[in-house]
């Protein structure tokens, strides 16, 4: 409803006709004054006078309704290729008043044939030809055939230069059009150039497993789809703009100092306006243009530089582009990183959480399923004597009693090795791909550096005071018992070692 009330409301002429209607325009308006000319020396030499020039004068208006025609079309492409053809019929009806002067003849059937062909290709130029004959072969059907070759040297010479003027006008014509043709390709090539890049950034957006990756991985790419420029992203915290707290370069020069420097002159930036701000920083050489991610990010301002010879309009649609693109993704990320934490990890002690022990523990026992050879191990460790300390101390001494047992757990512990807090004043190692040496090992660290040690905490009533860590310990793997018992079996050891333990301290 809304598309036909645009149309049906569209006053008179406003509509701009297609392209070809417009460069057809001038050449056509040229020919028929042209021929209009050549009419009316015909007429003066013959002295057949007005009767000759009165219906030449129709030809002056057909360029005029042509372009009328073109323009208040639908589809005005298709209206100037039957302007094309109806320049052919009218043509050879004109050759066939003029007796078929042969110079006007072949020159102007040459230009009739060859627009066609040009525009419409072979088939309609050979409609064109049928058109041409059949029009000055009507016309001397209707009006008896007769044939005048040559008038004059003077009017051979005044249709010949207007035949050469006509085709290099169409030369010009079609000169232009390959221009525009160029432009377009080079434009086309250029947004199909940025759409890839986006569609990269995407992808790495998906595959970082953190900010550096995603910063880092996403300038590579833009690099390597526009190695002219340059490209830098930074990352400033909001209320402390002079920190930079990620940084990523690619295809610049950048040394650590101009680093530091650049991002010194960016914090001094925030407030500017403009959506892209030149840098006039001589150290890096070259002009550096700022892109502000302006607010997209919840802790962080963000800045694509871009080193270019010349800001130009294309460039600063481009950078606006991957600017959004840039801060979406890192947005996306740094929430994706807090959820994630979040899900993995225990609130109190920072350490991964008993729900993601359990999978990784039943991935290690998958892995024993299908790969035999493919041993865990597991210890578990119990902090002694949290209950009397939250009894007599408050909870937040115990908490502090267990986030230095954490943290002293953290110390003895390799990268591969999964560090978990199990429950209140539990905690479980999990060893993928080692056997029992493994838990074994780090149990006799944990002895001989942390049983027994010191540790300061704060009463809720605010005073200080020095507790002695104990911790017992049961390790086992799935060397001994099948991969699913292993828990189990560390559990039955632990809680074997605190009752030894407790008699001990029993006896002494
Ligand atoms: N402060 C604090 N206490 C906790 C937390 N989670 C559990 N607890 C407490 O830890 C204590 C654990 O009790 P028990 O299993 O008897 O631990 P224990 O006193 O160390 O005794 P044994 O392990 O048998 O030596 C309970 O008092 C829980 O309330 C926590 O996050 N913070």
């Amino acid at each position: 409803m809304l598309t036909f009330k645009a149309l049906s409301h569209k006053p008179f002429g406003a509509r701009r006709p297609h392209r070809l209607a417009l460069a057809t325009l001038p050449p056509r308006a040229f020919a028929f004054l042209h021929t209009f000319g050549l009419t009316v020396w015909i007429a003066l030499v013959e002295g057949s006078g007005w009767s000759l020039i009165l219906p030449g004068l129709l030809l002056l208006l057909w360029p005029a309704i042509a372009y009328l025609h073109a323009a208040q079309a639908q589809d005005s492409k298709q209206a100037e290729f039957k302007n094309l053809l109806f320049d052919s019929l009218l043509f050879g009806v004109w050759c066939s008043v003029l007796d078929f002067y042969v110079l006007a003849t072949l020159s102007i059937a040459l230009a009739c044939f060859m627009n066609n062909m040009v525009v419409a290709g072979p088939r309609r130029m050979l409609v064109s030809m049928a058109l041409f004959a059949g029009g000055a072969l009507g016309w001397s059907a209707l009006t008896g055939f007769e044939i005048r070759p040559y008038v004059s040297t003077g009017l051979d010479i005044y249709q010949g230069a207007g035949a050469v003027a006509y085709f290099l006008a169409i030369a010009y014509v079609m000169y232009g059009q390959n221009r525009q043709l160029g432009r377009s390709m080079r434009e086309i090539k250029f947004q199909n150039r940025v759409f890839h890049a986006l569609l990269e950034l995407g992808g790495v957006a998906n595959s970082a497993s953190n900010i550096h990756m995603l910063l880092d991985d996403s300038l590579k790419h833009l690099h390597a789809d526009f190695p002219e420029y340059g490209f830098a992203v930074f990352l400033q915290e909001r209320n402390r703009p002079e920190v930079t707290r990620y940084a990523a370069v690619a295809g610049l020069q950048l040394g650590a100092e101009d680093e530091r420097r650049l991002g010194g002159l960016l914090a001094k930036l925030h407030d500017r306006q403009e959506s892209v701000v030149k840098l006039r920083e001589k150290s890096v050489g070259e002009q550096l243009y700022a892109t502000s991610m302006a607010g997209r990010l919840s802790q962080y301002e963000g800045w694509l530089i871009v080193r270019a010879p010349k800001l130009d309009g294309r460039l600063e649609r481009m950078l606006t582009l991957f600017v959004d693109q840039l801060a979406a993704a890192t947005e996306n990320k740094l929430l994706h990183l807090a959820l994630k934490k979040t899900a993995e990890r225990d609130g109190l002690t920072g350490l991964y959480n008993r729900g993601f022990f359990e999978s990784a523990l039943q991935l290690s026992v998958q892995g024993k399923g299908q790969t035999p050879s493919l041993d865990f191990a597991v210890l578990m460790v119990d902090v002694d004597g949290l209950k009397v300390v939250n009894d007599r101390y408050g909870h937040v001494a115990g908490d502090q009693l267990i986030t230095t047992v954490a943290e002293r757990l953290q110390v003895h512990c390799r990268a591969s090795d999964i560090l978990a807090r199990y429950g209140g004043d539990e905690f479980v190692v999990l060893f993928p791909s080692a056997d029992l040496t493994a838990a074994n090992r780090l149990a006799s660290l944990i002895r001989t550096h942390i049983e027994g040690q010191r540790c300061s905490i704060t009463t809720a009533d605010g005073k200080r005071l020095t507790l002695e860590l104990r911790l017992s310990l049961g390790g086992a793997s799935s060397t001994e018992v099948p991969a699913q018992e292993v828990l189990t079996l560390a559990d039955e050891r632990m809680y074997d070692d605190k009752t030894r333990r407790r008699k001990q301290r029993a006896l002494s």
